[in-house]
């Protein structure tokens, strides 16, 4: 195949099709921590949200088939798991509310992926029990905690009834815009508890509040938004909202204040075994899905990492993959924000539509940004963890960590392997196939992509650098192979 046939391969872009999402709004907040350090992954920069926006009329969706089971303990330990009460072939088997079903079909769902098949009857079921919920990202969990909340209030009562905490602004706001979508055929009220969404004046009557951990508190703390009625607490990216290095000391203040019988949700891809214990505290007694440890990656999702041969290598070495593949949309995370900006205005002069997103920006420039790549006028997204979790935004096909998660500093650095799994489950989404390639550039890198392929039981392929036409066929071969029905 040559270059040129390569400017006419989209990126699986063929097996991209999904329901008609209608465009999210979003917006952006929350500078959690910082991205600057040398070898210190930046946890949460921000982040931002939204649906994607699609064509009217999709393709046949055409997505990979999923093997992973998950593994369901219950709280009840006389309960059968296997038990035909404890998975939902079907959205009508749980019992949903007529409008709900209405907007689950209106959002073209047409049957429970796993996750919604194992946890949805639990999460439904009376009297209402915690849950610690964990599968791959992009396999539909926030489908199945909005239905949760969304089954859960009570439409008469004009009060918060249910709170949803996100890591990030954007987040929070592609939250809502599900659970409004999903709740479109009922009377319920979404608020979305993000800075600069209230003031002293504000009253909050919506049943369900979906925000980041600082301004709940906040609202709560000056009183404009009454907990008394809520029922509800749901965690998403769990392990990150209960890190006590981050955001854990908020959401624990938030989770003493509320009534104590407040059925409480964690969910999240990862819950790596230093928050096991204490989301159990957090949600006593739950009932529990997690994944083996060589579930955690998605199949989908195929793996390289191509050898530069320095630091400053690596941008030429991108460059060529742009120059020579038509990427449908994809996005390039790097440790540093200068390191993104300078990319960004690189390729730019190099003549690509691309930009940059970090926590640095203002909130508007934010706002734009990601608006512009949801809907496809900027083609290439670079940011640092920004946008790491939770994401949806199903036409990107290629992610590229130009700079491979870390944690810890120093000699002792190590791959970050959560922060890996989230990043490049921004593409291979409910299903789909994508492409995640991994730059080293010197002895360190080497490792941290051993560890990575050692953590999560995959192999991340070497592409050589100079074979552009090895790389072709690679990456071709992948988004070439058929989906099948997810
Ligand atoms: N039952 C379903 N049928 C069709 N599409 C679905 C279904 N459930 C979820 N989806 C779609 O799958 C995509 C991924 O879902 P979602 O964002 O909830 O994944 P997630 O598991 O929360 O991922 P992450 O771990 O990255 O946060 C979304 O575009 C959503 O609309």
């Amino acid at each position: 195949m040559s270059a040129e046939d390569l400017t006419n391969l989209k990126i699986s872009d063929d097996s991209v099709a999904t329901p008609a999402d209608t465009p999210a709004e979003q917006e952006n907040d929350v500078a959690i921590k910082d991205d600057t350090s040398p070898t210190e992954t930046p946890a949460v920069d921000g982040a931002d949200g939204a649906e994607a926006k699609m064509g009217e009329e999709e393709e046949e969706p055409r997505l990979l088939a999923s093997s992973f089971e998950v593994n369901v303990t219950l709280a009840d330990q006389q309960a059968n798991p296997d038990s035909p009460l404890y998975s939902a072939k079907t959205f009508e088997d749980l019992g949903l509310h007529p409008s709900l079903l209405k907007g689950l079909y209106a959002m073209k769902f047409s049957k429970p992926s796993k996750i919604q098949e194992k946890a949805l009857p639990l999460l439904l079921a009376n009297p209402p029990m915690n849950m610690i919920a964990q599968s791959q990202s992009g396999t539909g969990k926030t489908a199945a905690f909005s239905l949760t909340m969304l089954s859960r209030i009570s439409y008469d009562l004009q009060q918060p009834q249910a709170i949803c905490l996100a890591p990030s602004r954007e987040l929070a706001r592609q939250t809502q815009d599900v659970v409004n979508r999903m709740g479109q055929f009922t009377p319920m009220k979404t608020f979305l508890a993000v800075k600069e969404s209230w003031n002293r004046d504000t009253r909050v009557d919506a049943q369900i509040i979906i925000g980041t951990p600082g301004t709940v508190m906040d609202m709560i703390a000056k009183r404009v938004l009454p907990i008394k009625d809520i029922k509800v607490l749901v965690l998403d990216e769990a392990d990150e909202m209960m890190d006590l290095q981050g955001l854990g000391d908020q959401t624990m203040r938030i989770r003493k204040m509320l009534p104590p019988n407040t059925q409480t949700l964690l969910f999240s891809a990862t819950f790596p075994d230093k928050v096991v214990a204490f989301s159990q505290k957090f949600a006593p007694n739950a009932n529990q899905i997690r994944l083996k440890q060589e579930e955690l990656s998605v199949e989908g999702i195929k793996q390289f990492f191509m050898d530069c041969a320095d630091n400053e290598a690596k941008y030429d070495v991108l460059l060529e993959i742009y120059n020579l593949l038509t990427v449908g949309q994809s996005i390039i995370f790097c440790r540093k924000r200068d390191t993104a900006d300078e990319i960004a205005s690189r390729m730019t002069a190099d003549g690509h539509s691309v930009a940059s997103l970090h926590g640095s920006k203002d909130t508007g420039d934010r706002d734009a940004i990601i608006d512009g790549f949801r809907e496809g006028k900027t083609k290439v997204l670079i940011t640092t963890n920004v946008i790491a979790r939770g994401i949806d935004i199903s036409q990107v096909t290629m992610v590229i960590n130009y700079d491979i998660p870390t944690t810890g500093f120093g000699s002792r650095a190590r791959a970050d392997t959560e922060t890996y799994l989230h990043r490049v489950g921004r593409t291979g989404r409910f299903g789909r196939q994508g492409v995640a390639i991994n730059f080293i550039s010197d002895a360190d890198s080497y490792r941290w992509v051993q560890e990575l392929q050692q953590d999560l039981g995959v192999e991340i392929t070497a592409v050589k650098t100079q074979d552009y036409e090895e790389m072709e066929k690679v990456l071709f071969s992948c988004h070439s192979t058929p989906g099948r029905t997810f």
